[in-house]
Protein backbone atom coordinates (compact mmCIF):
# COMPACT_ATOMS: atom_id res chain seq x y z
CA UNK A 1 0.00 0.00 0.00
CA UNK A 2 1.37 3.37 -0.74
CA UNK A 3 1.63 5.89 2.05
CA UNK A 4 -1.03 8.57 -0.24
CA UNK A 5 -3.40 5.10 0.75
CA UNK A 6 -3.29 5.05 4.57
CA UNK A 7 -3.16 8.71 4.65
CA UNK A 8 -6.58 8.25 2.56
CA UNK A 9 -7.71 5.57 5.17
CA UNK A 10 -6.68 7.77 8.09
CA UNK A 11 -8.58 10.21 6.34
CA UNK A 12 -11.93 8.37 5.89
CA UNK A 13 -11.92 7.23 9.30
CA UNK A 14 -11.14 10.36 11.34
CA UNK A 15 -14.10 12.02 9.41
CA UNK A 16 -16.09 8.94 9.99
CA UNK A 17 -16.83 8.59 6.31
CA UNK A 18 -15.89 5.05 6.96
CA UNK A 19 -17.56 3.26 9.54
CA UNK A 20 -17.94 -0.08 11.70
CA UNK A 21 -21.18 -1.52 12.28
CA UNK A 22 -23.93 -3.36 10.65
CA UNK A 23 -25.29 -1.37 7.43
CA UNK A 24 -27.79 -2.52 4.93
CA UNK A 25 -26.53 -1.81 1.06
CA UNK A 26 -28.07 -1.40 -2.45
CA UNK A 27 -27.62 -4.93 -2.86
CA UNK A 28 -29.29 -6.18 -0.03
CA UNK A 29 -26.02 -7.23 1.14
CA UNK A 30 -25.46 -6.39 5.30
CA UNK A 31 -21.92 -4.93 5.64
CA UNK A 32 -19.71 -4.65 8.93
CA UNK A 33 -18.26 -1.21 7.02
CA UNK A 34 -19.45 1.64 5.30
CA UNK A 35 -18.44 4.50 3.33
CA UNK A 36 -20.47 7.10 3.16
CA UNK A 37 -18.83 9.59 0.91
CA UNK A 38 -21.56 12.72 2.40
CA UNK A 39 -19.42 12.71 5.64
CA UNK A 40 -16.81 14.49 3.64
CA UNK A 41 -19.20 17.89 4.55
CA UNK A 42 -16.95 20.68 4.63
CA UNK A 43 -14.70 22.60 2.02
CA UNK A 44 -11.48 21.51 3.93
CA UNK A 45 -12.86 17.70 3.59
CA UNK A 46 -14.22 18.10 0.19
CA UNK A 47 -10.92 19.52 -1.28
CA UNK A 48 -8.41 16.90 0.39
CA UNK A 49 -10.63 14.60 -1.06
CA UNK A 50 -10.21 16.31 -4.39
CA UNK A 51 -6.71 16.21 -4.01
CA UNK A 52 -6.70 12.09 -3.40
CA UNK A 53 -8.84 11.74 -6.75
CA UNK A 54 -6.68 13.74 -9.08
CA UNK A 55 -3.66 11.58 -7.10
CA UNK A 56 -5.64 8.38 -8.00
CA UNK A 57 -6.11 9.60 -11.64
CA UNK A 58 -2.87 10.68 -12.56
CA UNK A 59 -1.49 7.06 -10.80
CA UNK A 60 -3.81 5.37 -12.68
CA UNK A 61 -2.93 7.48 -16.55
CA UNK A 62 -6.71 8.14 -16.90
CA UNK A 63 -7.44 10.82 -19.64
CA UNK A 64 -10.72 11.84 -20.59
CA UNK A 65 -12.93 14.80 -22.19
CA UNK A 66 -15.03 15.29 -19.18
CA UNK A 67 -15.69 14.19 -15.80
CA UNK A 68 -18.93 12.77 -15.33
CA UNK A 69 -20.57 12.37 -11.61
CA UNK A 70 -23.75 9.97 -10.72
CA UNK A 71 -26.60 11.62 -8.83
CA UNK A 72 -25.76 11.94 -5.92
CA UNK A 73 -23.43 11.18 -3.84
CA UNK A 74 -20.99 11.31 -7.79
CA UNK A 75 -22.02 15.37 -8.22
CA UNK A 76 -19.89 17.20 -5.28
CA UNK A 77 -16.70 14.51 -6.23
CA UNK A 78 -16.69 15.21 -10.04
CA UNK A 79 -16.94 19.19 -9.57
CA UNK A 80 -14.37 19.06 -6.58
CA UNK A 81 -12.42 16.94 -8.53
CA UNK A 82 -12.84 19.20 -11.43
CA UNK A 83 -11.41 21.74 -9.33
CA UNK A 84 -8.41 19.89 -8.62
CA UNK A 85 -7.45 18.62 -11.84
CA UNK A 86 -7.22 22.58 -12.56
CA UNK A 87 -5.72 23.92 -9.78
CA UNK A 88 -3.23 21.30 -9.23
CA UNK A 89 -2.36 20.08 -12.46
CA UNK A 90 -3.38 22.74 -14.54
CA UNK A 91 -6.21 20.52 -16.78
CA UNK A 92 -9.29 22.38 -16.77
CA UNK A 93 -11.38 19.28 -17.68
CA UNK A 94 -15.33 20.25 -18.38
CA UNK A 95 -18.02 17.68 -15.88
CA UNK A 96 -21.16 16.89 -15.75
CA UNK A 97 -23.54 15.19 -13.54
CA UNK A 98 -27.77 13.74 -13.87
CA UNK A 99 -30.42 14.17 -11.98
CA UNK A 100 -32.30 11.32 -10.64
CA UNK A 101 -35.69 12.43 -11.48
CA UNK A 102 -35.90 14.15 -15.21
CA UNK A 103 -36.84 17.96 -14.79
CA UNK A 104 -39.67 18.84 -17.24
CA UNK A 105 -39.13 22.70 -16.77
CA UNK A 106 -36.68 25.30 -17.78
CA UNK A 107 -33.76 23.74 -19.23
CA UNK A 108 -35.31 20.52 -18.49
CA UNK A 109 -34.31 17.25 -18.77
CA UNK A 110 -31.72 15.38 -16.68
CA UNK A 111 -28.58 16.08 -17.18
CA UNK A 112 -26.30 19.26 -15.92
CA UNK A 113 -23.02 21.14 -16.95
CA UNK A 114 -20.85 20.32 -19.55
CA UNK A 115 -22.22 18.43 -22.76
CA UNK A 116 -21.53 14.69 -22.91
CA UNK A 117 -19.24 13.83 -25.61
CA UNK A 118 -16.04 12.05 -26.38
CA UNK A 119 -14.28 9.98 -23.87
CA UNK A 120 -15.90 10.06 -20.19
CA UNK A 121 -14.67 9.34 -17.13
CA UNK A 122 -17.10 8.49 -14.21
CA UNK A 123 -16.22 9.53 -10.70
CA UNK A 124 -17.72 7.65 -7.86
CA UNK A 125 -17.54 6.87 -4.21
CA UNK A 126 -17.67 2.87 -3.96
CA UNK A 127 -18.74 0.30 -6.63
CA UNK A 128 -20.55 -2.55 -4.47
CA UNK A 129 -22.80 -4.79 -7.24
CA UNK A 130 -21.75 -2.36 -10.21
CA UNK A 131 -25.55 -1.53 -10.58
CA UNK A 132 -24.72 2.45 -10.64
CA UNK A 133 -22.32 1.81 -13.57
CA UNK A 134 -24.03 0.35 -15.45
CA UNK A 135 -26.93 2.99 -15.15
CA UNK A 136 -24.43 5.48 -16.04
CA UNK A 137 -22.98 3.88 -19.34
CA UNK A 138 -26.43 3.69 -20.83
CA UNK A 139 -27.09 7.14 -20.06
CA UNK A 140 -24.16 8.03 -21.74
CA UNK A 141 -24.40 6.03 -24.36
CA UNK A 142 -28.01 7.69 -25.30
CA UNK A 143 -26.38 11.09 -24.74
CA UNK A 144 -23.78 10.15 -27.67
CA UNK A 145 -20.13 9.69 -25.43
CA UNK A 146 -18.24 6.69 -24.55
CA UNK A 147 -17.71 5.67 -20.80
CA UNK A 148 -13.48 5.68 -21.17
CA UNK A 149 -13.04 4.78 -17.33
CA UNK A 150 -14.04 4.98 -13.85
CA UNK A 151 -12.40 6.43 -10.84
CA UNK A 152 -13.94 5.36 -7.27
CA UNK A 153 -12.70 5.91 -3.57
CA UNK A 154 -12.98 2.27 -2.48
CA UNK A 155 -13.39 -1.13 -4.11
CA UNK A 156 -15.22 -3.33 -1.95
CA UNK A 157 -13.88 -6.06 -4.18
CA UNK A 158 -17.22 -7.68 -4.00
CA UNK A 159 -18.17 -10.48 -6.41
CA UNK A 160 -20.91 -8.73 -8.98
CA UNK A 161 -23.11 -11.38 -10.99
CA UNK A 162 -20.25 -14.05 -10.90
CA UNK A 163 -17.18 -15.15 -9.42
CA UNK A 164 -15.26 -11.73 -10.68
CA UNK A 165 -15.36 -8.89 -9.04
CA UNK A 166 -18.05 -6.14 -9.54
CA UNK A 167 -15.18 -3.71 -10.51
CA UNK A 168 -13.31 -6.69 -12.86
CA UNK A 169 -16.67 -7.24 -14.43
CA UNK A 170 -17.24 -3.23 -14.78
CA UNK A 171 -13.71 -3.37 -16.78
CA UNK A 172 -13.97 -6.55 -19.11
CA UNK A 173 -17.39 -5.36 -20.27
CA UNK A 174 -16.78 -1.91 -21.56
CA UNK A 175 -13.02 -2.53 -22.04
CA UNK A 176 -11.85 0.11 -19.41
CA UNK A 177 -9.84 0.91 -16.57
CA UNK A 178 -11.35 1.32 -13.25
CA UNK A 179 -8.67 2.76 -10.82
CA UNK A 180 -9.22 3.10 -6.80
CA UNK A 181 -7.70 5.03 -4.23
CA UNK A 182 -8.28 1.87 -2.13
CA UNK A 183 -9.66 -1.69 -1.67
CA UNK A 184 -10.94 -3.54 0.82
CA UNK A 185 -7.77 -5.79 1.37
CA UNK A 186 -6.08 -2.30 1.74
CA UNK A 187 -8.67 -0.99 4.58
CA UNK A 188 -8.07 -4.75 6.05
CA UNK A 189 -4.35 -4.40 6.17
CA UNK A 190 -4.32 -0.99 7.41
CA UNK A 191 -7.15 -2.65 10.52
CA UNK A 192 -4.29 -5.35 11.41
CA UNK A 193 -1.33 -2.54 11.12
CA UNK A 194 -3.25 0.24 13.09
CA UNK A 195 -5.04 0.45 16.74
CA UNK A 196 -7.74 2.58 15.20
CA UNK A 197 -11.46 0.49 15.27
CA UNK A 198 -13.22 -1.77 17.80
CA UNK A 199 -11.79 -4.93 19.10
CA UNK A 200 -13.26 -7.85 16.14
CA UNK A 201 -13.44 -5.39 13.52
CA UNK A 202 -10.93 -6.81 11.50
CA UNK A 203 -12.35 -10.23 11.88
CA UNK A 204 -15.69 -8.89 10.67
CA UNK A 205 -14.27 -7.66 7.47
CA UNK A 206 -12.45 -10.80 6.92
CA UNK A 207 -15.71 -13.06 7.44
CA UNK A 208 -17.37 -10.55 4.96
CA UNK A 209 -14.58 -10.79 2.45
CA UNK A 210 -15.13 -14.51 2.70
CA UNK A 211 -18.43 -14.19 2.15
CA UNK A 212 -18.72 -11.93 -0.66
CA UNK A 213 -15.20 -11.27 -2.00
CA UNK A 214 -14.15 -11.74 -5.43
CA UNK A 215 -12.65 -15.03 -6.33
CA UNK A 216 -9.31 -13.47 -7.02
CA UNK A 217 -8.87 -9.90 -5.79
CA UNK A 218 -7.28 -7.80 -8.36
CA UNK A 219 -3.72 -6.29 -7.17
CA UNK A 220 -3.93 -3.41 -4.72
CA UNK A 221 -2.42 0.00 -6.64
O1 LIG B 1 -22.27 -0.76 -7.23
P1 LIG B 1 -23.65 -0.52 -6.67
O2 LIG B 1 -24.29 -1.78 -6.11
O3 LIG B 1 -24.55 0.22 -7.62
O4 LIG B 1 -23.53 0.36 -5.35
C1 LIG B 1 -22.75 1.52 -5.26
C2 LIG B 1 -23.57 2.76 -5.51
O5 LIG B 1 -24.51 2.87 -4.42
C3 LIG B 1 -24.43 4.20 -3.89
O6 LIG B 1 -25.27 5.09 -4.57
P2 LIG B 1 -26.85 5.19 -4.39
O7 LIG B 1 -27.50 4.76 -5.67
O8 LIG B 1 -27.24 4.44 -3.15
O9 LIG B 1 -27.18 6.70 -4.31
P3 LIG B 1 -26.68 8.06 -3.68
O10 LIG B 1 -25.43 8.45 -4.44
O11 LIG B 1 -27.83 8.93 -4.00
O12 LIG B 1 -26.43 7.87 -2.20
C4 LIG B 1 -23.01 4.62 -4.13
O13 LIG B 1 -22.87 6.02 -4.13
C5 LIG B 1 -22.69 4.00 -5.50
O14 LIG B 1 -23.07 4.87 -6.56
O1 LIG C 1 -23.28 -0.75 -1.75
C1 LIG C 1 -23.74 0.33 -1.29
O2 LIG C 1 -24.92 0.63 -1.33
C2 LIG C 1 -22.78 1.26 -0.65
C3 LIG C 1 -21.67 0.81 0.03
C4 LIG C 1 -20.84 1.76 0.66
O3 LIG C 1 -19.80 1.44 1.31
N1 LIG C 1 -21.18 3.08 0.55
C5 LIG C 1 -22.28 3.50 -0.14
O4 LIG C 1 -22.57 4.71 -0.22
N2 LIG C 1 -23.07 2.59 -0.73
Amino acid sequence: MHSYQREFLRFAIDAEVLRFGRFTLKSGRISPYFFNAGGFDSGAKLGKLAHFYAQAIIAGGLQADVLFGPAYKGIPLAAATAIALAHELGRDTPFAFNRKEAKDHGEGGELVGSPLRGDVLLIDDVITAGTSIRESAALLERAGARLAGVIIALDRQERGDGERSAVQEVGNRYGIPVQSIVTLDDLIQYVAHHNATAPGTLEALQRYRDEYGCASQPPSH
